[in-house]
């Protein structure tokens, strides 16, 4: 009688490994003796003990050979929130999650662990230090949170554990780190055009920013510790560094460490997101026509001007997390890896 042979738990899948955060998980996965398969819509890099798989996670055959003998999952695929693409988001997030379950369940995977975000809570108004039982956002700030509160609700609902299909998500906050192509850039390129010279609002609001080396621990812990007895089953824990900082405290770190002028000047906080909403507006109304993406979102200027930070004392008692990498540390691994983005080079 043939005997069903039961995946090795050291072989694990990344879905979105050729990601920022991907790829730093799927690095510090090989390190801790995993053999990973990556499955990504794109390849970004080779790497040895990583098996790619080329294909789009909406397409149950494209997706299937990745989890082939994989008893461990990690989901951290998403569309970027600046393409503000909703059928995008909806195929990817919403349809695209049902599919990556389907498939664990075909494929007999025990455990999945998604990257959701911290951002499933957020309306645009402060949050100062929120913990897990924070309702999901009722007036989510755009499609993005939308799709990410639908892909969160998914993957815990999915959670059986009489069936041994243990779930369980991860909400980071502000990932920032070598090789993230959002964050910094993006900071640099406003600086590039001298739109960094004002501060939204009095410039004391708090928000939480993670370390990306944080935010791969939070997952490894939470993938060693799902067991079917476990009371992390189907919940969702913040990841954070537990060290919030005013938001233009940050921006200007990172702008003076590559050479930048750091903001100075105030303007109102009502003001920049009543023209924020204005320029929205139009840019939606003359979409048929013309196509331009405005630098200052409504949903931009409400996380550069609103306190958004969250507890992770959860994460703590029941993961055992701990931030492995200090802020200050962070940003200067941060600073350190963006030569090319520096004043003048
Ligand atoms: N970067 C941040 O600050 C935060 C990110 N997150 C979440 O973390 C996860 C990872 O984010 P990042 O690494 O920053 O993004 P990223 O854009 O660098 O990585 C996402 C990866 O998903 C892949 N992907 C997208 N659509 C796909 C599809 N249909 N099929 C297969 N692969 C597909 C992309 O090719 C990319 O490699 C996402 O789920 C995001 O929502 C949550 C909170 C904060
Ligand atoms: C904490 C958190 C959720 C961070 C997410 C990353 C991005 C949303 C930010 C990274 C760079 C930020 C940025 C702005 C808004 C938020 C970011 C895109 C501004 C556009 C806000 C208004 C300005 O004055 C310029 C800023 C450039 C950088």
């Amino acid at each position: 009688m043939a005997t069903r042979v039961r995946p090795s738990s050291k072989r694990c899948a990344v879905i979105g490994g050729s990601g920022f955060l991907g790829r730093h998980l799927v690095e510090k996965l090989l390190e801790r003796g995993y053999s990973v398969s990556v499955f990504d819509i794109r390849q970004s890099y080779e790497l040895p003990g990583v098996t790619f798989h080329q294909g789009d996670l909406c397409d149950e055959q494209d997706l299937l050979p990745a989890l082939k003998d994989v008893s461990l999952v990690f989901h951290c695929a998403s569309p970027a929130p600046a393409s503000d693409d909703r059928g995008l988001f909806e195929r990817v997030n919403i349809q695209g999650t049902r599919i990556v379950i389907q498939s664990c369940l075909k494929a007999g995977v025990q455990k999945l662990v998604l990257t959701s975000s911290a951002s499933v809570v957020f309306e645009g108004t402060d949050i100062k230090n929120g913990r897990e039982d924070l309702p999901y956002a009722r007036k989510p700030i755009d499609y993005y949170t939308e799709t990410k509160i639908q892909q969160e609700k998914l993957v815990l609902e999915a959670c059986d554990q009489e069936k041994g299909f243990l779930t369980v998500a991860i909400r980071p906050h502000g990932i920032f780190g070598p090789r993230d192509p959002q964050l910094v850039p993006i900071l640099v390129d406003t600086a590039r055009r001298g739109k960094m010279k004002f501060i939204i609002g009095d410039g004391t609001n708090l928000v939480d920013f993670t370390f990306v080396e944080n935010v791969v621990h939070g997952h490894i812990l939470a993938a060693e510790r799902l067991r079917s007895d476990s009371p992390i089953c189907g919940k969702p824990y913040h990841i954070t560094n537990d060290e919030p900082i005013k938001f233009w405290d940050f921006m200007s770190e990172v702008l003076v460490g590559l050479g930048y002028a750091a903001p100075r000047y105030h303007l109102p906080y009502s003001l920049v997101y009543g023209l924020a909403l204005l320029l929205w507006l139009l840019a939606l109304i003359l979409r048929p026509l013309v196509s331009f993406k405005p630098t200052f979102t409504p949903m931009r200027v409400a996380l550069a001007g609103t306190h958004h930070y969250y507890s992770c004392d959860r994460a703590k008692q029941e993961l055992g997390y701990k931030p492995l990498v200090s802020l200050k540390e962070g940003i200067a691994r941060t600073v350190e890896s963006y030569p090319h983005l520096r004043q003048g080079a």
